[in-house]
């Protein structure tokens, strides 16, 4: 066969057949070795007697043709290959190296493996995107590639089989409640007009500690306090709706299972990594999550009902709460708006755990950060008593003057992001990213801890400097999302903002802060649902402010 081709002369404008060939595909070059034998046998001879010896056109088209098929047909060792990556033990993979902090592990791994590499966890592949570049080309181009998020056993019982937002399964339905809550719950107006409700909580707190001067206050115990209870008040509305048959309230009783709930959602779970073992909850997980879910849908059911049965003003002065805006779309006759029993449960209760735990956590950082740099926590104050004065006490419209304050809080969410690897996506078929083969059904995981502390983003990454925020618009790079990125990025950044300034604006102008005698701050972490600190933040506080009337306001 050679011989015929070579004899009509089929090639004698194109250099030698070499051994060692280079296909161009759309990721790049690949170096591939085919046997000059093979691949020119597979030409067949009738080629020669239907083109003419000088036909260069002919030839091309043929070519061209040829390496089509062979593209298309590659065998699989052709393609791009799958990301390195360090090798587990058999069955478990890399799970047994990974305990402890694995954020810290898998930034580690991105230092010997680049920015895109691969991960056994059990039977999973999974695959940790480490770069801006990386994270970029998967969001901008193959979103649509990685729809949803990565269920665990808990998550599908917390959230009444995947009826909510966080871990919808079916995209219409996500798009129809992530619709509702940003555009009607948490919607500016709204937001404006619940206002006092928050404020009421955030000064019962701000009580509460100053009737506790002088003792040591756990940090972030107050700030999720002052968390919760602002988000239960905007759900329930402010009439006392979260009690029970005998009047007595059920919202401690709530709080407890809510606290509970999030232990074990931030709980590793063998079921998750071997599926194949989940109808032996072997950790008891899904039995514990059960019980709990079984009291929450008690409280919530009930509340329901007493809401309906006294009817109540929607959330448009912010008296109703979000669930009575949410009985009112559930009887409308609009349907594209209208949700069923399942989903506005489940929508309530991710607003509970999206809401609290991560703004809770970031306040208790900003304030370790803060003590442990008395330059910094001094311009904070200096601000405060500029922008509001000791003879007032902190509001919402005060915000957009304190610049420094807004810088420290972005500065905490760089180096201490609640959701540090966001939620895990699995892909719904083959791609490449990084030049690399991303098989389907793969767990992609976004590593926003190495991304927003690498050096070659960040001048002295681990150091705390609120000034890079400040003139800066960093917050819009792919180098600093806390957020996440996307279309299905946090749905309430809006209200977060809001909470998290008040919180912080609050502790640090109405009191300077302390450390306990011999104490000092340590920025060791725990790893679960939310990044946060291992050993609670514990400080002293003395009021600032011009009179003790402001603080019973
Ligand atoms: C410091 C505060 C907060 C941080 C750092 C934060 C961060 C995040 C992150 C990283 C995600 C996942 C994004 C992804 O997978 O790409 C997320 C999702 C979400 N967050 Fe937040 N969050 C905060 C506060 C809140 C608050 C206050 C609420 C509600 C009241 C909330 C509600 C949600 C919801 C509903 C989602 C799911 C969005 C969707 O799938 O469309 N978050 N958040």
């Amino acid at each position: 066969m050679f011989q015929v081709l070579t004899s009509s002369n089929l090639f004698k404008d194109l250099p030698q057949p070499s051994k060692h060939l280079l296909f161009q595909n759309p990721i790049g070059v690949i170096p591939m070795s085919i046997s000059a034998d093979l691949s020119f046998s597979i030409l067949p001879s009738f080629w020669s007697t239907y083109f003419n010896e000088n036909n260069q056109i002919s030839i091309s088209i043929l070519l061209v043709f040829l390496v089509l098929t062979l593209f298309r047909f590659r065998p699989k060792f052709w393609r791009p290959c799958l990301p390195p990556g360090p090798c587990g033990l058999p069955l478990v993979g890399y799970l047994p190296f990974l305990s402890g902090n694995p954020h810290h592990k898998l930034t580690h791994l991105a230092k010997i493996y680049g920015p895109v590499y691969k991960l056994r966890l059990g039977p999973k592949l999974c695959i940790v995107l480490n770069s801006p570049a990386s994270v970029k080309e998967a969001f901008h181009h193959q979103e649509t590639l990685f729809p949803n998020r990565d269920t665990t056993v808990c998550a599908l019982l917390s959230g009444y089989g995947g009826s909510g937002i966080v871990f919808a399964q079916d995209e219409g339905d996500w798009k129809k409640l992530r619709k509702i809550f940003t555009r009607k719950m948490i919607s500016k107006s709204n937001l404006d007009a619940s206002y006092f409700v928050r404020r009421q909580e955030v000064r019962k707190v701000i009580k509460g500690v100053f009737e506790s001067v002088g003792t040591q206050i756990d940090i972030g115990k107050v700030s999720f306090h002052a968390t919760m209870k602002s988000v239960l008040a905007m759900t329930w509305g402010d009439s006392g709706r979260l009690m029970g048959e005998d009047g007595v309230g059920l919202e401690e009783k709530f709080r407890e299972m809510m606290d509970e709930l999030m232990v074990l959602l931030g709980s590793p779970n063998v079921s998750d990594v071997f599926p194949v073992l989940g109808r032996f909850d072997l950790q008891g997980i899904g039995r514990r999550t059960k019980k709990v879910m079984g009291v929450l849908d008690g409280i919530l059911n009930f509340s329901i009902e007493e809401q309906r049965k006294m009817g109540g003003k929607g959330n448009g002065e912010g008296k109703g709460g979000y669930l009575q805006l949410l009985l009112e779309l559930q009887d409308n006759e609009d349907n594209s708006e209208c949700i069923t029993n399942d989903q506005l449960k489940a929508l309530l209760l991710d607003i509970v755990i999206g809401g609290t735990e991560t703004t809770a956590t970031t306040v208790e950082w900003a304030m370790a950060e803060l003590m442990q740099h008395p330059n910094t926590i001094k311009k904070v104050k200096e601000e405060l008593k500029k922008v509001i004065g000791l003879n007032a006490v902190v509001e919402e419209f005060h915000f957009s003057k304190l610049c420094y304050l807004n810088a420290v809080i972005k500065e905490t969410l760089r180096l201490h992001p609640p959701i540090f690897l966001l939620v895990p996506r699995s892909l719904t078929s083959s791609t490449t990213l990084g030049g690399y083969y991303i098989p389907k059904d793969s767990t992609l995981y976004f590593n926003l801890w190495a991304i927003q502390r690498d050096p070659k983003t960040w001048d002295n990454p681990s150091k705390f400097m609120p000034e890079r925020f400040i003139n800066n618009n960093n917050d819009n790079a792919m180098e600093f999302y806390p957020f996440g990125y996307g279309k299905k990025s946090c749905a309430g950044v809006a209200l977060a903002e809001r909470m998290l300034m008040f919180i912080l604006a609050s502790l640090l102008h109405s009191f300077d802060w302390e450390l306990p005698k011999d104490s000092v701050i340590d920025f060791k972490e725990k790893f679960g649902i939310v990044n946060k600190k291992l050993n609670p933040l514990v400080a002293i506080p003395t009021p600032t402010l011009s009179n003790s009337d402001l603080y019973l306001a």
